[in-house]
């Protein structure tokens, strides 16, 4: 699975709570993450990240672009729903994008967690299906 890690400034020590603690199951994973989130995850666990741009600098767009071209299984993107984005516009346009595809998305570290235990169960397995299929065809 493709798995896309992002947090707002103020998630950011959630989400490398999380991914310290899920990181047996993590590890399994290709790991992709806006910049600043991937780095520090990074720098908090053994986890192997590809980076892309930090957020406010293109990093959400480049993760859509994954969604749009079915490379991404899912998104995993603690939001900060308190303070206002200057790249608001990008943040709604990734959370589209997974609606348009219907690619799992937590916005939050609760539904996160019940993604992730949904996952190691294998109850994501059909997005492996629909990858393979798709792109066969293409
Ligand atoms: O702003 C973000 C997502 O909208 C996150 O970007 P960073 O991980 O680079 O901080």
């Amino acid at each position: 699975m493709r798995i896309a890690l992002v947090a707002h400034d103020n998630k950011k020590q959630e989400m490398i709570n999380f991914t310290v603690a899920y990181e047996p199951i993590l590890k399994k994973h290709e790991l992709f993450a806006t910049g600043t989130t991937g780095q520090k995850i990074m720098d908090a666990s053994g986890l192997n990240i590809y980076r892309f741009q930090s957020g406010p600098l293109g990093g959400d767009q480049q993760i859509g672009a994954l969604i749009a071209q079915n490379e991404m299984d899912l998104v995993l993107f603690f939001r900060d729903p308190l303070t206002a984005q200057a790249h608001e516009p990008d943040i709604s346009a990734l959370i589209r994008l997974c609606d348009v595809y219907q690619i799992p998305v937590a916005t939050n570290v609760a539904s996160g967690e019940l993604f992730i235990r949904a996952m190691e169960r294998g109850d994501f397995n059909w997005r492996t299906i629909i990858r393979e299929r798709e792109g066969q065809s293409s």
